[in-house]
Formats: structure tokens, C-alpha cells, sequence
């Protein structure tokens, strides 16, 4: 039975959050929606990704809302508390992105505000700090490895500018609730530190910014936020958490233990390009054409599909490569009907590949982006993904039961927050595999 019940505003968030579940002793599943709903328990109980939720310590329902109108996330969130008390879990995390992406309207804010007043709570902490993936809080400023947030790359992200950097700031025209916050030096002081400074009247009611620089902060503030029934961040304060199972190893789920693999990317981000452009001098791969995409979408994709076979057949060892973006001109930047079209089409024709590609003996697949994850799991039909094997902070192999073209097929699928990973990811992800 599930103790734990997660909320994550995005695909790969949820897979991020899971990964450090996995890691401190949950066994975790991950639910495209709420549990229940449109068949997401499949009632295998077959250990594929399918099972029941008797089986796991954690449930991390994955949602498309971080940039989805206010009042649409917020209906969706609360669905899915509402799904995973049904389901029996007793403690709440709500998953946002490490880089806080949201606008001055929300989500954070009216998300947090409508899950507290759920659980008839007033107050929880905001903790976007993960440090094994650069991202720090200090004097509630958020970092960036050494940028401020305003001065990093989400500066300028196309769906959640980042233009501030100090939370109290962002959140304070996001919420109802007042905001609060909790510096690093009483972090450093420690746990009862933490605890105490909690206590204070003024600190009963509200959003409450806790700063971190380190790991050993987020287990302090963890221990120090236990008796919270919800809490919210990234997925780097779910490192103080315990989970019931012995170790890391007993919460995983066994690979299926299939071959053949690919990789799907159609992240346009720095660290995904550094990635794509490793693996191309190493794996055979093809770029997306866009202009064939749009001339003949079915040949193109059977083009592509047709030469992940081939190099199947020539070098089962390698993954091939099919990618969108290897150098930030490759993107078409038209704000107008050409950008958009360009995303979706892109979109559209890494889901196909993905489906086709299950359909013709696919079984391991890493897929880069979080709309581009979206997309694909969508594509496959997967309605539960169960967490694997870890590849990099923030990323692990999952189980995922694909439903394609009538046919059910288990299949190791990771999912890659773009700016996740090291150079070599797409190389070395397979060899936790086997
Ligand atoms: N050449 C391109 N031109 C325009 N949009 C593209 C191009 N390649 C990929 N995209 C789109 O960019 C978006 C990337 O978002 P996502 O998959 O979340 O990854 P990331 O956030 O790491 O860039 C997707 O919607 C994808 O379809
Ligand atoms: O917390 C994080 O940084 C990630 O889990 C995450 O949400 C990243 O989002 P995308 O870069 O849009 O995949």
C-alpha cells in the first residue's frame, strides 16, 4: 500500500522525483494521470509496470500542467490527491521544477494553495533546491550552478521566462497565502534549529521558502518537515526522505531484459545537444527532416523507422539515434504559426517512430525532453511506469507497459529532463541495463 503520494507537474519531473524515491527505499510507481483513472492499474500485478498499487511504497502521478491554464492544473492536481488518498497514501509531495518554472498567473502558487486547502492544511515549505543538478537556494535566491536564475539560460525559456530570481518574489503574486522564509544559517544550525524557527507564530499559516545549499540541508529539512503533510520542491528534498525497503536495490524493478534500443530526442537544450553531438561521432543516427516531415509525414517516418531497423540488423549492440536538435540554430524560431508547427510536428513524428518502432521489436528506449516524453508515452499508451535502474541524478530506466496497435508489450523506458545528464548519457545509459 502506498504511504507516499506525489504530484509532479510534468512528465520527466515525475521520473526525476521517482529516481530519488527509488534511491531512498520506495518502491515507485509512476501513473500517466491519477491512479484509476482511464485503466491506469491494470490489475496485472505482474511486476511490468502494470501491477497494483498494493505493491509500491510511493505513486508519483505525472501531469501535463506546468504550463496548462491556472484553473486546468489546478483541477488536475487536486484530482489526483484526491486519487492517491483514495488510494491510501497519507503524505503528499507536490513536484515543481528545480528552475521554478512558472509565470507571475501560476502554476506553483494556486496549485500549492488549492492542495493545502484539500488536506485542510495551512501551511507547507517550498524547497527547489537539488545541488546534484546545480540548483541551490541561498537567502531564498535560486541558483543555477554559478547563475542566478534571472542570469541562467531560463532567462529566456519560450513558455516560463524566468526574469527574478528570489522566490519570495516569484511567488508572492502567485498565491492567496502570505510567504515566508527560512534563511541558511538556521538550515546550517540543524534540524531542532529548523524545527524551532517553524514553530514561530507567524510561520503557521502561509508558503514558507526554506534555503539549500547542500545535500546534508535537504536531510535536515526533511527531518525537520516530517509531521508536514504536504510538502513541495524538486525532487532534491526526497533525499532526506526514508523509504520501507532495505535499500535502493530491493525498491528497483528488473529490466525486461530486451534488446533492441533507440534513442528518441527531440530536446532542443544545451545539455541535450552536448549529448547528441557525442553520440553522433559514436551511434548511427538521423536528424529529423523537417521539410520531408512535412512533405510525406507516413514516408518520412518509415524512412527513419526503416534505418533503425537496418542498423539493427548490422549492429544490435548500438542504439541508433533519431534527434531533432544538434545546434541551437537547428530549432526554427518563428514565434508564429511556423514555430509552433515545427514543435508539434517534431513531437508528432518521435511518437510515431516510438509506436512503430515497439510495433517492430523495440524494447529499450531513451527519450530526451519533457514534451517530447509526453508525447511519446502518450504515443505508447503506457498508463503506469515503474522506476528502474538509476543512469544519472535525476534520470533511471522504467518499466513501462506500452499498449501500441492492440498489442500489450513491457519495454525499459527513461525519460530525460533536457537538461539532465552527462555528455556521454546516450552511450553509457544501456550498460546499467544488462
Ligand atoms: N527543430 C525544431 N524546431 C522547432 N521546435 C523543435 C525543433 N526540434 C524540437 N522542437 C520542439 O522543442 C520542444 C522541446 O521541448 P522538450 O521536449 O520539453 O525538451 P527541452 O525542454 O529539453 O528542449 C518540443 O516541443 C519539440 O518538438
Ligand atoms: O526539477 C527538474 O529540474 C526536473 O525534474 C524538471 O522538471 C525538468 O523539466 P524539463 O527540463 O522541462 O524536462
Amino acid at each position: 500500500m502506498p504511504f507516499l503520494g506525489a504530484i509532479a507537474d510534468d512528465f520527466t519531473g515525475a521520473t526525476d522525483l521517482a529516481t530519488m524515491l527509488v534511491a531512498r527505499g520506495f518502491r515507485t510507481e509512476v501513473t500517466v494521470g491519477p491512479p484509476g483513472a482511464d485503466g491506469a492499474e491494470d490489475g496485472t500485478g505482474d511486476g511490468t509496470g502494470g501491477g497494483d498499487l498494493s505493491e509500491v511504497d510511493a505513486v508519483v502521478v505525472a501531469l501535463k500542467s506546468r504550463t496548462a491554464p491556472v484553473e486546468e492544473a489546478v483541477a488536475d492536481s487536486v484530482a489526483a490527491l484526491r486519487a492517491l488518498r483514495a488510494a491510501g497514501c497519507a503524505r503528499f509531495y507536490f513536484k515543481f521544477c528545480s528552475t521554478f518554472d512558472s509565470t507571475p498567473h501560476g502554476n506553483i502558487g494556486p496549485v500549492t494553495d488549492a492542495l493545502l486547502d484539500e488536506l485542510g492544511e495551512r501551511r507547507t515549505v517550498i524547497v527547489p533546491s537539488f545541488p546534484a543538478t546545480g540548483r541551490t537556494v541561498y537567502r531564498s535566491r535560486l541558483f543555477v550552478h554559478d547563475d542566478l536564475l534571472d542570469e541562467s539560460p531560463m532567462r529566456d525559456h519560450p513558455l516560463t521566462p524566468m526574469r527574478d530570481s528570489h522566490l519570495g518574489r516569484l511567488l508572492a503574486p502567485q498565491t492567496r497565502s502570505p510567504v515566508h522564509a527560512v534563511g541558511h544559517d538556521t538550515v546550517r544550525a540543524g534540524e531542532s534549529a529548523v524545527r524551532e524557527a517553524l514553530a514561530a507564530p507567524g510561520l503557521q499559516d502561509g508558503l514558507i521558502v526554506l534555503d539549500a545549499t547542500t545535500d546534508a540541508d535537504l536531510r535536515t529539512l526533511a527531518a525537520a518537515t516530517s509531521d508536514l503533510p504536504l510538502v513541495t520542491g524538486a525532487a532534491g528534498l526526497a533525499l532526506g526522505l526514508s523509504g520501507p525497503q532495505p535499500d535502493a536495490a530491493t525498491a528497483r524493478a528488473r529490466s525486461t531484459g530486451g534488446t533492441h534500443g533507440v534513442i528518441l530526442s527531440g530536446s532542443a537544450s544545451a545539455a541535450t545537444r552536448a549529448q547528441v553531438r557525442h553520440a553522433r561521432e559514436r551511434l548511427p543516427h538521423r536528424k529529423l527532416d523537417l521539410a520531408a516531415l512535412r512533405a510525406d509525414f507516413e514516408a518520412a517516418v518509415a524512412a527513419l523507422t526503416g534505418f533503425v531497423r537496418e542498423s539493427w540488423r548490422e549492429d544490435p549492440g548500438s542504439p541508433p539515434l533519431i534527434y531533432a536538435v544538434g545546434e541551437e540554430s537547428d530549432v526554427e524560431r518563428d514565434t508564429g504559426e511556423g514555430g509552433a508547427e515545427a514543435s508539434a510536428l517534431v513531437e508528432r513524428a518521435l511518437a510515431r517512430c516510438a509506436a512503430e518502432l515497439v510495433g517492430a521489436g523495440a524494447r529499450r528506449l531513451l527519450v530526451a525532453g519533457g514534451e517530447t516524453s509526453g508525447a511519446v508515452v502518450t504515443a505508447l499508451g503506457a498508463r503506469t511506469l515503474r522506476l528502474g535502474a538509476p543512469i544519472a541524478p535525476g534520470v533511471s530506466w522504467a518499466v513501462a507497459r506500452t499498449h501500441v496497435g492492440g498489442g500489450r508489450q513491457a519495454v525499459d523506458l527513461a525519460l530525460k529532463s533536457g537538461n539532465f545528464g552527462g555528455t556521454d548519457m546516450f552511450t553509457t545509459a544501456w550498460d546499467v541495463l544488462s
